[in-house]
């Protein structure tokens, strides 16, 4: 990558060209002058942009595609990002030339005179304009669109008219906009050569299976010809809610540790349950529900109920192959085998570079990692599919707290993107139902535990205390969820498996989990690292 400092010293103050706006992305100066002087310097100071781990080579432009209405032109640019030491990736940015400087202050990308009329070139998201133009054309989408860009809207979309936008303004990897405060149009902005899973299921789920508890899906943006199918943007509709169920789960959390002290409970009294066990609420312990407290545990069945209609509505597809279900096979085996001991072994070597930005608990928990490297890698090879009677189908695949939004007394699902480190491809493989259940259960354990290291000091308990009380709380948790979760597949006869097969499938997706977000916490956030190692040292030594 250029050096900031060269670039800034060597742009001149404004470039000028002598074509018209809609011909400039032909001048082939400029897009030289665009990709490498000032896009390399812009891109790698985005929060969507996911390649600051690597090292920026080159930025060539992939597709570029007109995103127009009654005479009025902006330019989406696929922008493929390639790196010294890795695979490359692709970004979506649209962009529009304006003249007035109020326009540009922050997102400016380039100082330009067009045939002697000064302006900006800026993202384009940035600018009202561009948003109402692509709001219309997706109210105004024709069936059976055949343009390279491609409109769709569903039924729903109707009846109403461009009134406002605005940024969402919440932390995100794309970007999403706010349409009359009741539509969120989201750019995807690392985009993929296939189209989105959040769009696809999104889709399925919502227009064809009517569930209900996933925003609704309105429109959408693709770019399509022979060779290419890319989604762009997902419009859905907007739900009004009191934030997300990670914000919810901390702060009754909060009161459930502080209870341990307020209700002078002793925590090596409190009763436990089996592992991976079903209870229904009325069975909970008189003790365990007196320091809890009902509400969780009613949040939690609700929790179980929704996820469970998710996949029953997944899991009832017989005519889109994309989403009927299949059974394990040895092609599964394979596919799954070969991708966990990779991503273990760049966990490895992740770990092993990090040792130095760990310590306390979290270095000792690293150390344990590396020392029973061999147990960890022999459970993964450990999968036999003979011995699984259970149905894959397509998963949410990246599904924890944060992806729940809290209204009222219930909750809403979104993002169905995936896991973002694995392949466009690997995202949509059918996969055990299960495997979205390790990763809320995952999400369990890190809001238990990040509830423990947030308040160390408000607690007057020791950590080791804190610990126990956080396990017998988890396992009443997954025992009250399994139990709603297991009856209601069950009953719409969705086959997960039989008791022991669950077990073991939960078991190996909550190991796969906890190995994934080691990683995902060591190269974002590594104060983080030591819930993942937590959970990992408490799957493998239990
Ligand atoms: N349809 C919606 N209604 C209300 N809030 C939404 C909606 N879609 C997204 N959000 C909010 O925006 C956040 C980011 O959305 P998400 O789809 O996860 O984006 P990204 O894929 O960019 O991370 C969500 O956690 C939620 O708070
Ligand atoms: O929401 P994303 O698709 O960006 O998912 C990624 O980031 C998540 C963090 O925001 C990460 O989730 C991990 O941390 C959560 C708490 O912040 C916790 O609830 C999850 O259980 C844990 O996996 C996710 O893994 C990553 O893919």
């Amino acid at each position: 990558m250029t050096n900031k400092e060269t670039i800034d010293k060597a742009l001149p103050s404004s470039y000028n060209f002598n074509n018209k706006w809609e011909e400039l992305l032909e001048n082939k100066e400029f897009i030289k002058v665009f990709l490498s002087d000032v896009l390399e310097n812009y891109i790698v100071k985005q929060r969507w942009y996911g390649g600051k781990a690597s090292h920026l080579k080159y930025i060539e432009l992939a597709e570029s595609f007109r995103i127009q209405k009654d005479g009025e032109v902006y330019y989406g640019l696929i922008l493929e990002v390639n790196f010294d030491e890795s695979f490359y990736q692709h970004y979506f940015l649209p962009i529009a030339f304006v003249s007035d400087e109020s326009f540009a202050q922050d997102d400016r990308i380039l100082p330009i005179s067009i045939q002697n009329q000064e302006g900006f070139i800026i993202d384009a998201i940035n600018l009202e304009a561009f948003r109402k133009v692509v709001f219309e054309r997706i109210l105004t989408a024709i069936p059976k669109d055949k343009t390279l860009v491609r409109y769709h809207k569903s039924e729903l979309f109707k009846d109403c008219k461009y009134e406002s936008s605005r940024y969402m303004g919440l932390e995100q990897s794309n970007t999403s906009i706010v349409y009359n405060e009741k539509y969120v149009l989201k750019f995807f902005r690392r985009i993929y050569s296939d189209r989105n899973p959040d769009y696809e299921m999104s889709r399925f789920l919502s227009d064809k299976k009517d569930f209900k508890n996933t925003p609704a899906y309105l429109g959408s943006v693709q770019i399509k010809d022979q060779d290419i199918n890319i989604t762009i943007g997902l419009m859905q509709e907007m739900v009004e809610n009191q934030g997300d169920a990670w914000e919810y789960m901390l702060t009754e959390f909060h009161k459930v540790f502080s209870n341990l002290e307020y209700k002078r409970i002793d925590i090596s009294q409190l009763p436990k349950t089996e592992d991976y066990g079903h209870l229904k609420i009325s069975d909970v312990p008189a003790q365990i529900i007196d320091w809890v407290g009902l509400n969780v545990f009613t949040k939690i069945q609700t929790l179980a109920k929704r996820t469970a209609e998710m996949h029953i509505a997944l899991g009832s597809e017989f005519e889109d192959t994309a989403f009927t279900p299949s059974h394990f096979n040895g092609d599964y085996e394979v596919w799954l085998k070969n991708r966990l001991l990779y991503q273990f072994q760049n966990r490895l070597n992740t770990i092993e570079n990090s040792l130095h930005k760990l310590d306390g608990l979290a270095l000792e928990l690293a150390n344990e990692f590396l020392e029973k490297k061999n147990l960890i890698r022999k459970r993964f090879v450990d999968f036999d599919w003979t011995k699984l009677k259970g149905e894959r189908i397509r998963v949410h695949g990246d599904y924890h707290l944060g992806q729940i939004l809290v209204k009222d007394d219930d909750f809403y699902i979104l993002d169905f993107e995936g896991e973002p480190e694995s392949t466009i491809r690997d995202r949509k493989v059918k996969q055990p139902p299960l495997k979205d259940i390790a990763g809320l259960f995952r999400s369990f354990h890190y809001a238990i535990y990040a509830t423990i290291f947030n308040n160390s000091e408000f607690y007057k308990q020791n950590q080791e205390h804190l610990f126990e009380a956080g396990e017998i709380l988890y396992q009443y948790l997954k025992s009250v969820f399994l139990e709603t979760y297991v009856t209601n597949v069950q009953e719409a006869n969705l086959n997960i498996g039989y008791s022991k097969e669950r077990i073991f499938l939960l078991k190996y997706s909550l190991l796969e989990k906890a190995v994934y977000e080691l990683g995902y916490e060591l190269n974002s956030r590594p104060r983080w690292a030591v819930i993942p190692l937590k959970g990992i040292s408490n799957i493998i030594n239990n």
